[in-house]
Formats: structure tokens, C-alpha cells, sequence
């Protein structure tokens, strides 16, 4: 097939069709990217298990100059700080600070919020939900006076409906707030696929998508391993495979969180390295495809003002757009199933 470069670089196909218009459907208000800019600052908020496996992979990445730690308790806080700076000798350069007033945060290029109450064995992460909200509106308003040009990245939980009313409470433009999503689900779900197939992980794509939760949707038709689409290619081998063993797959994704805090009362490393896989994207222009919670209202018929998780493009503006995957009807109709069950929570909040 012919192409060449539109004059904004995108490619063009045959009758001048648009490539990357036709592969993403944009967000609106996504400014122009600006991968010249050298100098980052990341701000943490929430010194607790998952902030600071955030910390710890950011730091050990190289991914910012300066990195924020915010916490509501000063001891625990500034311990933190000085434990991290005292690695400094085998670290990239960073200079890291630690405060439990918001001024020390202004001017971040990005602020990640993982503060707040977290699931007890068995309890299910919407059940944070009012305890988190309280939280967000003492956290918000001040990250976004100091720091009025950043992007949200939320990661506490339940983190598809914060992030919507982390949105609601900064009045960005959703483009500059985003979820992590099912990031990690969708990176558990790779490891057990190619766990199962005895393949690295790296070569498995493959989405989770919808709530980071209960309700996610396993994206079966769309996995492929080393460009392989694996379910198309077992039909055409005609191997059989029953239905159960994928939903068992899908249930393993789920139930993963409860298992790992079961086992040591909390999640972290995956998280941590999840959230920085994220922070690079965005900061370093990756332009890469991630599935984060984002706001899906017009995408893939969803009507409601609802944030959840889908195949988007990160850059430096934050959320550049979403990826127009081809979902069987089932895939859809459980999207639709898990962007209800978001709203009917959303519905009964008080922000
Ligand atoms: N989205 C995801 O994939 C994941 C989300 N999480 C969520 O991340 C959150 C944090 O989990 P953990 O770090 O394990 O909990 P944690 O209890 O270890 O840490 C929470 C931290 O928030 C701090 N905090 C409380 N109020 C604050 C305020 N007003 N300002 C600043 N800091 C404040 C606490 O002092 C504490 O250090 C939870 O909501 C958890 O469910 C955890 C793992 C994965
Ligand atoms: C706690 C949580 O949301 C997770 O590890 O998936």
C-alpha cells in the first residue's frame, strides 16, 4: 500500500485517507505535544505501600529530575525522604523532597495520586469509594493551584470512579486525567497467558479492559502472541479450546488483588512498576498504547459520563486517544455492563 506523511506527519493512504486518524479516534482538547521539554517534576501523593513502590521504580528508571513525595503524616513521610535520598550514591540523579504541605508540588509535569484507604482481606475496592472522595477533595484543589498545567494520574482506589471525580474537582480537560486502570490487570493477564503458553510476557498483547475490578472484560479476539492472533489461529489449526479455560484465566486476573492481599495484606511492586510504565509514556512523548481509565463517553457507544478503562495513546498531553479495537458483541456488551455498573456507583455520589 502507498503512503506518505501528511504535513502534521501522520501517514496518508490511498485518497489521501488519514492513517492515524483512522487507527485512533482523538480526544478533544489534546494540545500539541512538546517532546523537547527536558526538565520533569513528579509529584507523589500518598507516602504509603503503593506510593512508594511507585517512588522506588521511578527513581531507579531515571524517568524525572525532581520527584515530590506528599504525605498526611510527617514522620512516616520525611523517614521515607531520607531513606530514599540515602540511595543516592547508586541512583540516577534526582533531587527528592518530601512535604506535607502542597506548595512543594508546584510546578509538576505530573501528579499521581495513590493516597487513601485501602481494601482489608475480602473487601472490594468500590467499598473505599466515600472514604476516598472526602479524601480527594482535600488533595485535589491544592495539586491543581500549584500546579495548573499537570496531568492527574490516579491510582487510588476505586480508581475508575476517582479519577472521575478527581476530573470533576480539577475542571481539566479530560485529556490531563487519567486512571491507571486496568494497566495491571491487563499486565497480570499477559503474565498468566504467557505463563500458560511458556512465551515471554513481553510478547503477549493483551488487554484487559472496563473496570479496574470485578466487572473487567478479558479482550479475547484482539490477543496475539509474537503477531500471532491466538484465538483465529487455533480456529484455522481447528484445535479446540473450551470457553471455561479462558473465562478461568480471566477469573485469575480478578481475583489476583484478593489473593496477593491476602496473602501480605496489600498490593505493590506490580502497581509500582505498572504506574511507572505509565509516567514514561507520558513524559517521554512514548505516544505507546496502554489501557487506562479514561473518559469513554463517545467511544464504542458508551453514552454516560463514565471513566473506565480502554486502549489509549499517552503522550505528553496526556491521553492523545483511544484505539479503535474491533470488539465481538459480547466484548462489547459486557463493556457495556461494566461502564453501568461504574455509573450506578457514580450516581449515588456526593462530590
Ligand atoms: N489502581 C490500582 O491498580 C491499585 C490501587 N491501589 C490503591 O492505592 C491506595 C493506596 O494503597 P496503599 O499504599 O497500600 O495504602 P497505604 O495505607 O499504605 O498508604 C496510603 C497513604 O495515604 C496517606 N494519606 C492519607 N490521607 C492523606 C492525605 N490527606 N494526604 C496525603 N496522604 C494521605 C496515608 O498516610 C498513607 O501513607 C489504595 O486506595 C489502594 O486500594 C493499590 C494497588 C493497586
Ligand atoms: C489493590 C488493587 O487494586 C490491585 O492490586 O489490583
Amino acid at each position: 500500500m502507498a503512503m506518505h506523511k501528511s504535513s502534521s506527519g501522520s501517514a496518508l493512504g490511498p485518497g489521501g485517507l488519514d492513517l492515524t486518524q483512522a487507527f485512533f479516534k482523538s480526544v478533544m482538547n489534546a494540545e500539541p505535544s512538546s517532546p523537547t521539554k527536558r526538565h520533569t517534576k513528579i509529584s507523589v501523593i500518598g507516602a504509603g505501600n503503593v506510593g512508594m513502590a511507585i517512588a522506588q521504580t521511578i527513581l531507579t528508571q531515571d524517568l524525572t529530575d525532581e520527584l515530590v513525595l506528599v504525605d498526611a503524616i510527617p514522620d512516616k513521610l520525611r523517614g521515607e525522604m531520607l531513606d530514599l535520598q540515602h540511595a543516592a550514591a547508586f541512583l540516577p540523579r534526582t533531587r527528592i523532597q518530601a512535604s506535607t504541605d502542597y506548595s512543594v508540588t508546584a510546578g509538576s509535569d505530573l501528579c499521581i495520586v495513590t493516597a487513601g484507604a485501602r481494601q482489608i482481606h475480602g473487601e472490594s475496592r468500590l467499598n473505599l469509594l466515600q472514604r476516598n472522595v472526602t479524601l480527594f477533595q482535600k488533595i485535589i484543589p491544592p495539586l491543581v493551584r500549584y500546579s495548573p498545567d499537570t496531568i492527574l494520574l490516579i491510582v487510588s482506589n476505586p480508581v475508575d470512579v476517582l479519577t472521575y471525580v478527581a476530573w470533576k474537582l480539577s475542571g481539566f480537560p479530560s485529556n490531563r486525567v487519567i486512571g491507571s486502570g486496568t494497566n495491571l490487570d491487563s499486565s497480570r493477564f499477559r503474565f498468566l497467558i504467557a505463563d500458560h503458553l511458556d512465551v515471554n510476557a513481553q510478547d503477549v498483547q493483551a488487554f484487559i479492559v472496563g473496570e479496574h475490578g470485578d466487572s473487567s472484560v478479558a479482550l479475547w479476539s484482539s490477543i496475539s502472541v509474537g503477531g500471532v492472533p491466538v484465538l483465529s489461529f487455533l480456529e484455522k489449526q481447528e484445535i479446540t479450546y473450551e470457553k471455561e479455560m479462558l473465562e478461568s484465566i480471566h477469573r485469575e486476573v480478578t481475583e489476583s488483588a484478593y489473593e496477593v492481599i491476602s496473602l501480605k495484606g496489600y498490593t505493590s511492586w506490580a502497581i509500582g512498576y505498572s504506574v511507572a510504565n505509565l509516567a514514561r509514556s507520558i513524559l517521554r512523548d512514548q505516544r505507546r498504547v496502554h489501557p487506562v481509565s479514561v473518559l469513554a463517553k463517545g467511544f464504542y457507544d458508551i453514552d454516560g459520563e463514565v471513566f473506565l478503562s480502554l486502549p489509549a495513546q499517552l503522550g505528553r498531553a496526556g491521553v492523545l486517544g483511544v484505539t479503535n479495537v474491533h470488539f465481538t458483541q459480547e466484548e462489547k456488551h459486557r463493556l457495556m455492563n461494566s461502564a453501568t455498573t461504574i455509573l450506578q456507583v457514580q450516581n449515588h455520589l456526593t462530590i
